[in-house]
């Protein structure tokens, strides 16, 4: 008898968080390969098997056991009421580094000013139970209806008010319509199946590529700066630059002089850049991070 070799399956999302999502697996040592003509794309780690699904649907076969890990929106997980195990929170969405938003929107001229008003009116959703259970928190009563999709074309038409996902907020102002509420915020969240971390391998290859998603995610726009400095200035630089926090500091060979080495937010680079050369650094080196492992 051959040996059955291993392997863990892993669902991914198809749409809307998948270019982000492949791009932090890239980031964390894992290539997928393919995905633009199959959804059962090559990666390179013969451990794992990839299956490319959509966000709404891989927490329930995450549950029934056909993935054994996956990554999808907390939405959805919460819109199913998918029983598994929530292992990491990733904040991301389809353009940026933020939470998506599930907001009821009304037409900019609605009547509709506030969450009551909307007792026995009609909405469209594609997060049909969310919406029910928010309305049924509020005490209100209402036709809840499910779309397809595009559903900011319906109101007022067809609906009195919708509950879609928002990032930028620019297909709500494209179609003129105006926030009631927030019924819930959401970012992609790493989920597992409950008897798949009761497999030991499973679970230790789970551990391992979360590790490797952790430090991806964390390495995110920040940077390595290294510099050299006169060990007599290193007081007011540290002074001045309150962002250099936990720097390492090692004598450079025979002189006086120091180099500096910490990690910032890219976002501060520009500022801080010219600062460090006024306060007297020299050789100044700025350089990506793959990962940062906690
Ligand atoms: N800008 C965004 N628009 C829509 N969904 C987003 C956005 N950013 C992140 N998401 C997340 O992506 C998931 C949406 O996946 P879903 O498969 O429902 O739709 P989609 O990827 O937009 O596909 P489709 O094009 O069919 O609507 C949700 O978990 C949602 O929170
Ligand atoms: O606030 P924004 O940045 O504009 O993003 C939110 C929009 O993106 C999604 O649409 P999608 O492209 O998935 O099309 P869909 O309406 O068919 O789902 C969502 O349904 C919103 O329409
Ligand atoms: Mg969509």
């Amino acid at each position: 008898m051959t040996a059955v070799s291993k392997t863990l399956r892993v669902g991914l999302p198809s749409g809307s968080l998948q270019e982000p999502t492949f791009a932090l697996f890239a980031k964390a040592g894992f290539n997928i390969s393919g995905a633009s003509r199959s959804y059962k794309p090559s990666v390179d780690d013969p451990d794992l098997t990839i299956r490319l699904l959509r966000a709404q649907e891989i927490s329930r076969y995450v549950q029934h056991g056909f993935l054994d890990c996956g990554l999808t929106g907390k939405d959805w997980i919460a819109n199913n009421g998918s029983d598994v195990a929530v292992l990491a929170e990733m904040t991301f969405s389809k353009v940026s580094n933020k939470p998506t938003r599930w907001v009821i929107a009304v037409p900019e001229d609605s009547a509709i000013k506030s969450v009551k008003d909307l007792q026995g009116k009609v909405i469209a959703t594609e997060a049909v139970d969310l919406t029910k259970s928010f309305l049924a928190k509020h005490g209100v009563t209402a036709e809840v209806e499910f779309s397809w999709g595009a559903t900011e074309v319906k109101v007022p038409d067809l609906v009195d008010a919708i509950v879609d996902v928002t990032e930028t907020g620019s297909s709500l102002r494209a179609n003129k319509l105006r926030i009631l509420e927030t019924i819930m915020e959401s970012s992609p969240q790493f989920i597992a199946n409950h008897k798949a971390l009761e497999d030991n391998w499973k679970k230790e290859k789970i551990e391992k590529l979360l590790l490797l998603l952790k430090g991806a995610y964390a390495a995110r726009d920040k940077v390595g700066l290294k510099m050299n400095l006169s060990e007599n200035k290193l007081a007011d630089l540290l002074k001045t630059l309150p962002s250099l926090r936990n720097p390492t500091i090692s004598q450079l060979a025979g002189s006086e002089w120091v180099a500096v080495e910490t990690i910032i937010d890219e976002s501060v680079v520009r500022e801080i850049i010219p600062q460090l050369k006024a306060l007297g650094a020299e050789g100044i080196i700025e350089y990506p991070l793959n990962k940062v492992v906690y």
